[in-house]
Formats: structure tokens, sequence, C-alpha cells
């Protein structure tokens, strides 16, 4: 099968403009690099959703999942198969200290709703960058606060398509982990049980980590945010900056002279000098440390031909 076949047997079920090929993904990565998908589609509806992941399972075609691209790095040459990508899924509901959001939904926005309606809870999510989806996946976290502390459940699909509700015992949330990377699950939506709080104190903490994130992490330019995971009882950022590696990398990419733990695209920096920059970083602190940074970042796709 040809990508002008799975173009045209997508459209078959979904809007044509919610099925293009060839779209260049540094339009919807946060690091702004990227090459591009064979097939990419932002369906606008579960249904559409369900009949995409269906159709790549059926018949063998690579899927790949794309929240608001905030923690991913694609190469050059871009990705073979198709690219879903649920932002066009963004609804966000609350009813009474129950907030729903849809998979595709920004975080930063779910937390700005939730802290309109005087709910108390989310505020730590108030300046990560990622979808509702991304954040479950990964169980996100940020200033004290994670995705475990506030969710009660979620509606995903299987690889084969198939709808499914998970408690929160059910998702088995960890550190940047959930049962959704280990199986491939797709996340359609997400319920969070918040409390009500003091109007004044929401807004004070969430001025305070938006002051906290602008002052210490490099937002002025194009980033995946942490590359590297915290290791247990150290910090990357600590490492890379005690390796003398700030200010360094290839091409335009460069690690942070303000936030060690940040790569950042200075300089329309390619996926090749991103990684690089990220294998020099990972070989410094061996080195000196004996430390095996693990990444946080996913890297996908393949290298230019
Ligand atoms: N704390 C912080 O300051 C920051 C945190 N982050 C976090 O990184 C994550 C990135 O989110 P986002 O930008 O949307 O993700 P991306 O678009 O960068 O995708 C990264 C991976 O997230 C998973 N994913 C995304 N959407 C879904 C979904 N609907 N269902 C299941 N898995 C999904 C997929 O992993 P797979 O298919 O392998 O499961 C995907 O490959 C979030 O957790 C975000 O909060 C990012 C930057 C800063
Ligand atoms: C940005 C992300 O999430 C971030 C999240 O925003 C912040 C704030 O809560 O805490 C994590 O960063 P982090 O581990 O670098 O935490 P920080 O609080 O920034 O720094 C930790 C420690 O390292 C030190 N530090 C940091 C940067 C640096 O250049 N040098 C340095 O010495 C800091 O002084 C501090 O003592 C998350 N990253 C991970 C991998 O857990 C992301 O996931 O993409």
């Amino acid at each position: 099968m040809t990508k002008e076949t799975w173009l045209h047997d997508l459209r078959r079920f979904l809007a044509d403009d919610h099925v293009k090929m060839d779209e260049p993904l540094h339009l919807h990565t946060l690091t702004r690099m990227g090459g591009p998908a064979d097939i990419f589609v932002a369906p606008t509806t579960e249904d559409e959703t369900a009949y995409t992941v269906k159709y790549a399972y059926e018949n063998n075609i690579p899927l790949l999942l794309l929240g608001n691209g905030s923690n991913m790095v694609v190469r050059d040459g871009g990705v073979r198969g198709i690219v879903l990508n649920l932002k066009s899924l963004h609804t966000i509901r609350i009813e009474g200290t129950t907030v729903y959001a849809q998979g595709g939904a920004n975080i930063k926005e779910v937390s700005k709703a939730a802290a309109s309606n005087r709910l108390t809870g989310l505020e730590f999510a108030c300046g990560i960058p990622g979808s509702i989806g991304g954040a479950m996946a990964m169980n996100a976290g940020a200033y004290g606060g994670e995705i475990k502390d506030v969710i009660r459940k979620a509606t995903v699909l299987t690889k084969e398509g198939n709808k499914l509700e998970l408690s929160k015992e059910d998702l088995e949330l960890g550190y940047r982990k959930s049962i959704i990377t280990k199986k491939g699950y797709y996340v359609l939506s997400a319920e969070f049980e918040l409390e009500f709080g003091n109007q004044l104190v929401i807004d004070a903490k969430m001025s305070d980590l938006t002051m906290q994130r602008e002052t210490k992490q490099p937002l002025e330019f194009p980033s995946a945010g942490s590359v590297f995971k915290r290791p247990p009882g150290n910090f990357a950022g600590k490492l890379i900056q005690e390796s003398g590696l700030q200010g360094k990398g290839f091409g335009g990419a460069e690690v942070s002279t303000k936030h060690a733990g940040f790569i950042v695209n200075k300089n329309n920096a390619t996926a090749n000098d991103y990684i690089k920059t990220i294998e020099m970083v990972k070989s410094a602190v061996r080195e000196k440390f004996g430390i095996d940074l693990e990444l946080e970042v996913k890297i996908v796709g393949e290298d230019m031909a």
C-alpha cells in the first residue's frame, strides 16, 4: 500500500481537510524541527480517531501519536506511516468539582479553566506545554504536583481501536510513566477530581509558578523542555552544568545557558544538530560522573536520506 492509498481510504470516512499527505512536522512540534509525515490525521471527533486507529492496526501501518509536540524530537527525514494529532479534540467541561477534558486539550488551558471556576489542584500544570493525553501518558508533573494527585479516570483507545475506561488505579501512574505508554493506549479524555478553594490563593499560586518557570526556564527559545529524566537522587541540569556544557552544541542547537537541562533551538537547528547535542551531553556526563542520563524526550522518525 502507498501513502496515496492511505490518503484516499481515510478520506472515505474522515473530512478531507482532516487528512493530509507530506505534512511538515516542524509546524507541529515545539522544537520547531522535524521532516514530513507521510500521512497526518487531525480528527475532530472520537469516531474519526477510532476509525484512524483501527485502519492503521488492520493494515499494519505504523501509527505515531502526536499531542502538542512538546516532548518530541522528530528527525529531519520525517515519519513513515500515519501521524495522529489530537489537537482538535479539545473540549473542556466543568461540573462542580469534576473537570472533564479531551485528550488533545492543552493542559495549560485546563488548568486555567479549573482556576477560573475556583477549583484547586491543577495549578501545578499552568505552565506545562503538553496536551492532556501527553500529560496522562507521562504522569506530567511540575513544582511538586503531578497528574496522579488529581486524576479520577480516563477513556482510552487500545491499539486495535477499542474504547476502554481506566480508573486511577488502572492507570499505574509513576515518575514519567503509566499504563498508557506501557500498553500503547491512546487517551481520548480524562476526568479530574479537584476541590473548591480560595480564588485569591489559587491565582497567587498560578502567578508564582508562572514567574518561577519564566525566570528559570529558557521559554524564549523553541525546545522540548527537560531533555533527560531526573537520575535517582540527582538533577540532570545540575550534572550538565557541572560538566561545563552550557552554551555548547552543534549547528543551531545549544545547551541552554539559563537551564542546563534544556537544549534549545537557538538558530534554525536541524533535528540532527539537536540529537548530536544530546549525545554530546550524555557522553560528557557519563565520563565525568559515571551516570547514564535517561531521555525524557521521545526521538522519532528517520534521518534525511
Ligand atoms: N513539566 C514540564 O514543564 C513539561 C512537561 N512536558 C510533558 O511532556 C508531555 C508531552 O505532551 P505532548 O506535548 O502532548 O506530547 P507529544 O506530542 O510531545 O508526544 C509525546 C508522546 O506523548 C504520548 N501522547 C501524546 N498524546 C497522547 C494521547 N492522547 N494518548 C496517549 N499518549 C499520548 C505519546 O507517547 P506514546 O505513544 O509513546 O505513549 C507521544 O509520543 C506531557 O506530559 C507534558 O506535560 C513537556 C514539556 C515541559
Ligand atoms: C520542563 C519539564 O519539567 C520540569 C519541571 O518544569 C521542573 C519544575 O518543577 O522540574 C523538573 O525539572 P528539573 O529536574 O530540572 O528541576 P529544577 O527545579 O528546574 O532544577 C532542579 C535542580 O537542579 C539545579 N539546576 C538546574 C538547572 C541548571 O542549569 N543547573 C542546576 O544546578 C537547580 O538549582 C535545582 O536545584 C521537571 N523535569 C523533570 C525531568 O522532571 C519537562 O518535563 O519537560
